[in-house]
């Protein structure tokens, strides 16, 4: 019998989208195994209806997954880095992270205007704190709207309740398919994307030595060493995807680049530093950049939304 690789995926079209391209890379390298896809609904699927950072909680789109991989009902999971907690349940590791798609955000507007072009007072929807914080410092005259819901419901926003425009990521929106919706990509200087944006991680089973063997294939080790730079800076400020923090890295040759941003919700504070290193410190970086962030404002910043949310 043929050997059956058996993927847990959220149900959302964006995770299954993605979940089919990560088999599509397997299937390319290993058209021995059969690949079965089992879709597991999680707790950021089911409730819609508040924002995220009032659920509270990290790791909310990944929990039920982890269980079903701990139970052995899946032998692998792909998810949005950007959703993917840096403390790992022990038994669980990433086994591989992917190539990385754009890693910016972008808008989406209803008439196809650029963010420098939206009228005074222009209504934005997005619900992240990241997103809503930068748009703010860029444009204080916006007014940030909380949407929730998948790619397509946020999308349709625009029109059910009337907004200037929406912020998503262009990832998902490119893996989607609806390249010709985005009306600007917007610039890192404007909005440091999440950590991990852009990059799928596969998530395995420690003990699982075979499945090991088949995901490293899918390695990108650039992308995997400024991803775990930007975690390794989320890690030291002990920050999940509901607080205003955002980190890009980038190696070029043997160095590795990141950008780092701190803000207040209201955006009128924001820490931005930018610092390379040697490639082989990727971990250091983060470490370094978290502190000097804390020291130069951002312990106030977090202490402030932990007191005032
Ligand atoms: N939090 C939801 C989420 N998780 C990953 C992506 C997009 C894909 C990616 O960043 O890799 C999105 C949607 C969005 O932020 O617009």
């Amino acid at each position: 019998m043929k050997k059956k690789v058996v993927v847990g995926s959220r149900a959302s079209d964006l995770a299954l989208n993605q979940t089919y391209w990560v088999i599509d890379r397997l299937r390319e390298n290993f058209p021995q195994f059969t690949y079965e896809v089992v879709k597991i609904r999680t707790i950021g699927d089911k409730i819609l209806d508040k924002t995220l950072n009032k659920i509270g909680g990290k790791g909310l789109f990944v929990k039920e997954i982890e269980a079903a991989l701990l139970n052995n009902e899946i032998d692998m999971a792909v998810h949005s880095m950007k959703d993917v907690p840096t403390e790992m349940v022990n038994d669980l590791m990433i086994g591989a992270i992917t190539d990385r798609e754009d890693v910016r955000d972008v808008l989406i507007s209803k008439d196809g205007l650029g963010l420098e072009s939206l009228r005074i007072g222009a209504r934005i929807g997005t619900s992240s704190l990241r997103r809503a914080a930068q748009l703010l410092s860029y444009r204080p005259d916006f007014v940030i709207e909380p949407i929730r819901g998948n790619i397509a419901t946020r999308m349709n926003k625009i029109e059910t309740m009337d907004l200037d425009g929406v912020i998503l990521a262009a990832a998902g929106i490119l893996r989607m398919g609806w390249k010709d919706k985005i009306s600007e990509y917007i610039s890192n200087n404007i909005c440091t994307p999440a950590v991990g944006q852009g990059a799928l991680g596969i998530q395995i089973r420690k003990d699982d030595d075979f499945m090991k063997s088949i995901v490293k294939k899918l390695n990108n080790s650039d992308v995997e060493i400024a991803v775990k730079a930007e975690r390794s800076f989320m890690k030291t400020l002990n920050g999940g995807c509901h607080v205003p923090i955002g980190a890009y890295a980038q190696t070029q040759g043997d160095r590795i680049f990141m950008t780092t941003v701190i803000a207040s919700p209201d955006g009128k504070d924001l820490i931005k530093l930018q610092d390379v290193c040697e490639k082989e410190n990727f971990e250091a970086l983060g470490v370094k950049m978290a502190k000097e962030s804390l020291k130069n404002g951002g312990e106030k910043i977090l202490k402030n939304i932990e007191v005032g949310d």
